[in-house]
Order: structure tokens, then sequence, then C-alpha cells
């Protein structure tokens, strides 16, 4: 029989076993006089109005309810001391279901779905030392987007150049695989067009399955129902990321040569056989596959510097201080300490993520009852006040790291407004956020946020950098126009166009200054 009615024949099936049980049985949750918005759908609850979690947050207070899937109640909180809590015990709240299995499809069991601590031990892959060998690969990326769009004259889209010089380095960095997707002669890379096909793939249909996989677990035995084109690009990413990681493992066991590959990849596997390293700490192969730092580092840092120069072309003053800033630095090709030295950069940079954070939200689930403190107590529907929130095993919490990063009573009143200024003197209310990096939480905080931040910033310093001395940036379109795609990463579409996908059209005049410098040196002049 097809998949697709196997699929809805069980679907149908399981749920009307499950309305049975709740009729019958009418659990109640701790957080039922919490107060919140109502729901909107018996399926999604108000999963689909999440992006309006700031509004939620300024009718209902810091620290409220809303309806998850199947209507289950759900918590959302921008309390600092409620945050804290709830990112550093990783024994209580993990990854939820729906997460975990919406990557999994993706990218296979791997770095980012394994819970508990094991991963940790390979940090140093991500620490200062390896990040400042790496910056090579960030610069030599940036100059060929100047080189690439040095002679275009009419609107670009800038979005896109950043995304290609993003996957470029972090295949190289990672894995040190040349997509090579900024090249100009236009021809498509095998693993590059593969991973495009499953990046399409994950927005279509295939989340409706998925979430019949979450609700009812038996179908995950079933095979997705997936299209040719999608089947084959899943086989040419598990065909060459096996045999990467079989040829390094090789070279990395009989240490071949003198010249020693320091990416990524390279690095966790040496980790990994290491002798010193006990058996309970080391990865399966699947766990080593460089497929997580594609997922999770190439969008991600493509969109927060897309956003950067956005901010910048509305904000001529700072961009032209930048611009003096990284050109007081005679050398095109910076090393990591160099770009760190530059203060105006480091602002635009912290301030670019507090405003446009990639990752809006990220959830959590609750493994057992717990009690979250919290710093501001609430008010509830029958007008008791708590200073902490009883929570049940298997509930959802919303972490909305956007509301967290752009909250008044944090940031102060002009919390909405770009100004790199702000991290001359950061406001005693913020040094109270959990994040791991300057007091945001981009990043996410306690000991499962983000390992690559160090890795990210450098390289959007270096992408900014290079840019800023070759163009001046002008947005294409009225900034008004400009709006964030309602997806998981936050990129910048156009209300206009919003059938085109997002993207951001600009048009960037080459710099003279810069111009005088590239022609004296004569490598970039092809
Ligand atoms: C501006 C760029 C980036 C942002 C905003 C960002 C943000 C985040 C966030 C919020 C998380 C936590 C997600 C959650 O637990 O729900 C995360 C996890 C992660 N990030 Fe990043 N990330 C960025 C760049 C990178 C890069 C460049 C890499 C790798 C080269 C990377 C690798 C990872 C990995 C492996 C995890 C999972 C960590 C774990 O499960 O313990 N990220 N990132």
């Amino acid at each position: 029989m097809d998949a697709k009615l196997v699929y809805l024949a069980v679907a149908i099936a399981a749920y009307a076993k499950w309305r049975l049980i709740t009729l019958v049985l009418r659990p109640t949750s701790s957080l039922r006089h919490l107060p919140g918005p109502t729901s909107r759908s018996w399926l999604l609850g108000n999963l689909r109005q999440l992006h309006a979690s700031s509004k939620w947050l300024e009718h209902y207070g810091d620290t409220f309810k809303f309806k998850g899937l199947l209507n289950a109640d759900a918590l959302c909180t921008v309390d600092t001391r409620a945050l804290h809590h709830i990112l550093n015990n990783t024994t209580t709240y993990h990854r939820p279901e729906l997460a975990r299995l919406g990557i999994s499809e993706f990218v296979g069991e791997g770095l980012l779905l394994a819970e508990g601590e094991r991963h940790r031990q390979q940090n140093p892959a991500f620490g200062p030392a390896h990040v400042r060998e790496l910056t090579g690969i960030f610069v030599q990326k940036a100059n060929e987007i100047s080189v690439a769009r040095d002679r275009e004259m009419a609107p670009i889209d800038v979005l896109d150049g950043l995304s290609k010089a993003t996957l470029d380095v972090i295949g190289l960095a990672g894995f040190n695989y040349d997509f090579d997707s900024l090249s100009l002669d236009g021809q498509k890379n095998e693993l590059n067009e593969a991973f495009s096909v499953i990046f399409g793939y994950g927005s279509s249909s295939a989340s409706f399955f998925k979430l019949l996989r979450v609700l009812f677990p038996p179908l995950r035995y079933l095979p997705m129902p997936e299209t040719k084109e999608v089947r084959k690009a899943h086989s040419i990413m598990r065909r060459i990321s096996t045999r990467l990681v079989h040829e390094k493992k090789d070279a990395a066991t009989h240490k071949q040569g003198e010249v020693h590959q320091r990416d990524l990849l390279t690095l966790l596997i040496e980790a990994n056989i290491d002798l010193n390293l006990p058996e309970s700490q080391r990865m399966s192969d699947e766990d080593v596959i460089a497929r997580d730092f594609l997922v999770a580092g190439h969008e991600t840092t493509s969109s927060a510097t897309a956003w950067a120069l956005y901010a910048l072309s509305i904000e001529p003053d700072m961009q032209r201080r930048l611009r003096e800033e990284c050109l007081a630095l005679a050398t095109d090709d910076p090393t990591m300490d160099e770009l760190n030295e530059l203060p105006y950069l480091e602002a635009v940079v912290r301030e670019t993520l507090r405003l446009h954070p990639p990752l809006n939200n990220t959830v959590r689930e609750t493994v057992k009852d717990d009690i979250i403190p919290l710093s501001k107590p609430y008010v509830d529907v029958r007008g008791k006040v708590h200073d902490h929130v009883k929570i049940d095993k298997g509930t959802m919490v919303q972490i909305p790291i956007m509301a967290v990063n752009r909250s008044k009573a944090i940031w102060g009143e002009d919390a909405l407004e770009f100004k790199p200024e702000r991290w001359d003197k950061v406001p005693e209310t913020a040094q109270r956020v959990p994040g791991t990096w300057a007091n945001m939480m981009t990043f996410l905080g306690g000991p499962r946020s983000c390992i690559g931040y160090r890795f990210s910033l450098v390289e959007m310093k270096a992408l900014i950098f290079t840019l800023i001395r070759a163009f001046e940036f002008e947005l294409a379109v009225p900034k008004e126009d400009v709006t964030r795609q309602n997806a998981s990463v936050q990129r910048p579409i156009l209300r206009s166009a919003m059938d085109k996908g997002s993207q951001l059209p600009m048009l960037l005049k080459p710099y003279q200054r810069t111009r005088h410098i590239l022609l004296e040196d004569s490598h970039y002049i092809q």
C-alpha cells in the first residue's frame, strides 16, 4: 500500500484512541491557572501564532502559558532566573521530540541531538586557538565575494552571496571539502546540489509527515514519503560524508605525512581515537559526521551578516565610521586578533546579533516534574501571586530568544533601535541574562548552548571587514519592504515579494579608496 495512505490510516486510528483517553481521563496541568492566550486549533494550539510571543509578553507578563501540540499547556518565559534554571538543568530540560525528530530526519542522529554532555570534551575544536587558525579561510571567502561582485552595478541579492560564502567556509573549515559555490563558472558541486534539494524539501509537506511521526510513534518505523530526488540527495550526502569520515579516520590513525589537516572533522576524530578517552565518551561514525556543522553553522551566520549589512545600509553614518575603522588597519588579510581589536566592528556585530538573532526561539521539554524559580512573581488567573512555576513532566517550554534580546525592561526604552554605542556601557539588568556570550540569548546559554559561536563571530567579522572596505552598501528597496521570514532561521525577505523567498537586494558601489588599494595590490585584479 502507498506509504501516504498507511500514514493517514494509522494517524486516524491513533487520534480516535487518543480522543477517547483524554475525554475519559481529562488530565489537569500544573500550568492551568497561568494567564495566556486562548487556543486557536485542537491540533496545533497556538503554535502557528508563536511569532506573536512578544505581544503575548506585553499582554500577559514575563511568564505565561500558551497551547502547544494537541492543545497541551506550554510555558513561555523571559524571566532571567527562570531561563538560567531551564538552560542549566539539561537533565530535566531536553530538546523536544518534534525538534529532535525534525533534525534527525534531516541530518541523521548526530552531535546536535546528543543529549547529555558527552560531546563537550570535543570543544577544543571550536576554541579560540583553532578559530584563529581558520581565520584565513573566512578572509579568503570574503575576498572571493568581493571579486565576484566587483563588476555588478545592478541590485544584487547579498543574502545569496553570503549564503554561498558561509557554505564554502563551513565545507572547508568543517571538513576540508570545497563546495566551491562562489565560483564564477556556474558549475554545480554534487554535495552542494544535494544539500539544496534537502533544504528545499525540509519546508514542504515533509513537515506534516514529521508532525504525524511525533504524534504517533509507530509511524517512525515507516520510511518518509519522499521524492526520488530527495532519496538520491540523501544517499549522496551519506556516501560523501561516510567517505570523508573514513578517509580522515585513516589519516588520523596513521598520522600520514607531515601535512596535517586541521579541519573540525579531523580534530573531532583525533579526539575520538585518543587512547586516554574512556570508551563511553567516544562517538560513533554517525556522531562525528560533519553534517551537523553544515546545518547549524551555515544559514545562521549568513543571515546574521546580511542583517548587519541591512542595519548599516540604513545608517550611513555608522557605515562610514565602520569603514574608516576597518580601512585604518593596513592589511587585506587580517588575523583573528586584529579583527578582535577593532572596537566599532565588535559593537556592530554585537548589536546585530542582539537585534537580529538568526534563531528567534527555541524549545525544551521537561522529562520530569519540576519547580522553576522566578525573579519576578506572576499573578495567576485567580489573583494569587507566585514566586515559582510548577511544571509537569512532558511540558514544552518556549525560550523566546528575540524577545529577551529586545526586552525594554532589560535594555531600556531604546531596545528596538540599532545602537552599537550601547555596548560602551551594558545596563546592569542585562548582566543577568544567562546567555553564553555578550549578555544576549542569541547563542543560548548553559551546557547546550552553541558550540560554534567563536567560529561564527570571527567569520562575521571577516566578512563585514572585507565587504565594508570594498563597497558602499545601499538598500535597493524601501527599508519598510524588508521583513523577516517566518521560518526557523530569520532570513530577510521582501513584503512585496514573499513568494520569491528570502532575499536582500542591495546596490553595491565599489568604494574608491579601496579600489585605489586594490589597483596597487594586483592580486585582486584578474
Ligand atoms: C550566528 C550564527 C549562529 C547562531 C545564532 C547559532 C545559534 C545556536 C543556538 C541558539 C543553538 C542552541 C539551539 C538549541 O539548543 O535549541 C546552537 C547550537 C549549536 N550550534 Fe550554533 N549558532 C550559530 C553558528 C554556529 C556555527 C558556525 C556552528 C558550527 C561551526 C554551530 C554549531 C552548533 C552546534 C553543533 C550546536 C549544538 C550544540 C549542542 O547541542 O550542544 N553554530 N547554535
